[in-house]
């Protein structure tokens, strides 16, 4: 494809031809031939497990592909690693964390680097730090500094210690995979101006996402994967969201996905959180969640809603105050949560929500002994294997086996495990976190009408969401938070106002 920028005829700065990726039986990628030009934002678009990482990843170096090639700057593309694709010009923001916890965000900015430091005897910490300094103050970073430890930046924190590394790189070709969904407001502002700023000065962008809105507001240029295959691409003339939507899953995609009465929900507290004060975030924090409600919380993502989710859960430490439920019951750790039919889903997925290295169906069962008790304490194998192919073919778990690693799905498809886990064991209470983070538009209605029927059938759930449309499309009630406190409290009944809720964060 050739594209007109300035006037001027560009050739594709990227073409791959007949590019295939196969990871044993699947088939992540069949014979791909796509080009993208120099200088543009290029979207790449398509349902989980359709094969945007995969691509991206052979790109970068992580992975080697199965046949075809890739040319870049005219010339065969076959790095060997990361490294060498990095010298050459090609980064990429990986899906889930690529950073080290217990060193610092210098040290993360040049890991493998250090030697740029030497005189031949030391390193010079100070030297690594003033140039890991310059690359945060040049991309007007100014929430942490060089010298900050990782392990203290939230997980926005850690994708912009990312973002910096990339930029030392001065990149040719700079990919962002599913980045901004971990991004608040501020940090998703940062990185567009910045994809804008580079492609001004001839770099190429390629930027994956499931957001359509974001996508064609971003992009010169949408190219859609279906199931490992190319479809095609759209220039920004021709962008229209229904037909990006067709060519994603082959079909038309209708209707309003979020829940549009406003039923009400019931006068019963079920869970409770008085004058609660943890380590960081919440200061003498109070909250109650009431029977077939779905509460809505909001706010920037540093405004104390993540560490609400898991105080209510017993999964961080109160220092004073209780979380209780309906019935008295103190929750003051995970097991008794459970064991009195809460659910849990952390936004930090890979970390807290899944065990990579078991498989999927081991993940999926882990939660559910009660629900695949034969007699007494003994499990049934049967049911469990049932009981897990059930929670696929629901959630469309894109996996060979339910014998697989969780580690080897795409970052969608995990998500879904996360979900199914707690969807099929009867949780009255689920405290949702992020729920719907990586996954494509089809999943994201499944998912918004199993919520819908967890409420109409008499659960409870608590919906922290950095998404706007998403607490106003789902929920009864909507709480503002900023700086550890409630700054807004609003009821569907008096409507949703996107700008009230925005002014009640910042
Ligand atoms: N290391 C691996 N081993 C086995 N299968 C893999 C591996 N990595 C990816 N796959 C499979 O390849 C297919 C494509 O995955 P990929 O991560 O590229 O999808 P994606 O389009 O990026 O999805 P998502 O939007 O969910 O991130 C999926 O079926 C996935 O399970």
């Amino acid at each position: 494809m050739e594209i007109i920028k300035n006037g001027k005829n560009e050739k594709p700065l990227i073409r791959v031809e007949k590019l295939s990726k196969h990871f044993g039986v699947t088939i992540a990628l069949n014979e791909v031939s796509f080009e993208i030009p120099k200088g543009v934002i290029c979207g790449l678009v398509g349902e989980n497990g359709s094969g945007k990482s995969t691509f991206a990843s052979i790109f970068a170096g992580i992975i080697e592909e199965t046949k075809g090639e890739i040319y870049f700057e005219d010339k065969l593309w076959k790095p060997c690693d990361v490294l060498e694709a990095q010298k050459n010009g090609v980064a990429m923001i990986v899906q889930e964390t690529g950073t080290i916890e217990n060193i610092t965000v210098a040290e993360n900015i040049f890991l493998g680097q250090e030697m740029l430091f030497s005189n031949g005897l030391f390193i010079s910490r100070k030297k690594m730090f003033a140039a890991a300094q310059e690359i945060l103050d040049d991309l007007e970073i100014s929430s942490f500094r060089a010298d900050t430890p990782t392990h203290r930046l939230d997980m926005q924190g850690r994708k912009l210690v990312e973002i910096a590394k990339a930029m030392y790189w001065k990149p040719k070709v700079f990919t962002v995979d599913e980045t901004t969904t971990v991004l608040s407001h501020t940090g998703r502002q940062l990185l567009y101006s910045l994809m804008k700023k580079l492609t001004n000065n001839g770099t190429t962008v390629i930027f994956i996402s499931h957001d359509l809105e974001e996508l064609e507001e971003q992009c010169d240029i949408i190219s859609v994967l279906r199931d490992g295959e190319f479809v095609g691409t759209l220039k920004r003339e021709e962008f229209d969201t229904d037909r990006l939507k067709q060519m994603m899953i082959g079909r038309n995609l209708e209707g309003n996905y979020y829940h549009a009465d406003d039923e009400g929900y019931s006068d019963e507290v079920v869970l409770r959180a008085e004058n609660i004060t943890t380590l960081e975030d919440l200061l003498c924090f109070n909250i109650e969640l009431h029977k077939g409600e779905v509460l809505g919380i909001g706010g920037l993502s540093d405004c104390g809603m993540h560490t609400l989710g898991k105080a209510l859960f017993g999964a961080e430490k109160v220092l004073d105050g209780k979380v209780n439920l309906g019935d008295g019951t103190v929750i003051d750790n995970t097991k008794t949560a459970v064991e009195h039919k809460m659910g849990y889903m952390s936004k930090n997925r890979d970390k807290e929500s899944l065990a990579l290295n078991a498989t999927v169906k081991e993940n999926i069962v882990s939660i559910a002994h009660d629900v695949n008790r034969m007699f007494g304490p003994i499990i049934s194998f049967k049911k469990e294997a049932g009981y897990a192919k059930k929670q696929i073919k629901d959630l469309s778990i894109k996996c060979a086996s339910p014998n697989h690693l969780v580690s080897t799905l795409s970052g969608g498809n995990k998500q879904k495990i996360v979900f199914g886990k707690w969807m099929g064991v009867d949780s009255q209470i689920i405290i949702m976190d992020c729920p719907t983070r990586g996954v494509d538009i089809g999943v994201k209605a499944a998912m918004y009408k199993l919520i819908y029927d967890m409420k109409k059938s008499g659960k409870s759930i608590l919906l922290i969401s950095e998404e706007l449309p998403e607490l106003i499309g789902m929920s009864d009630r909507i709480i503002i938070m900023r700086d550890g406190e409630i700054s807004a409290e609003i009821q569907r009944s008096e409507g949703f106002n996107e700008q009230k809720l925005i002014d009640a964060m910042i």
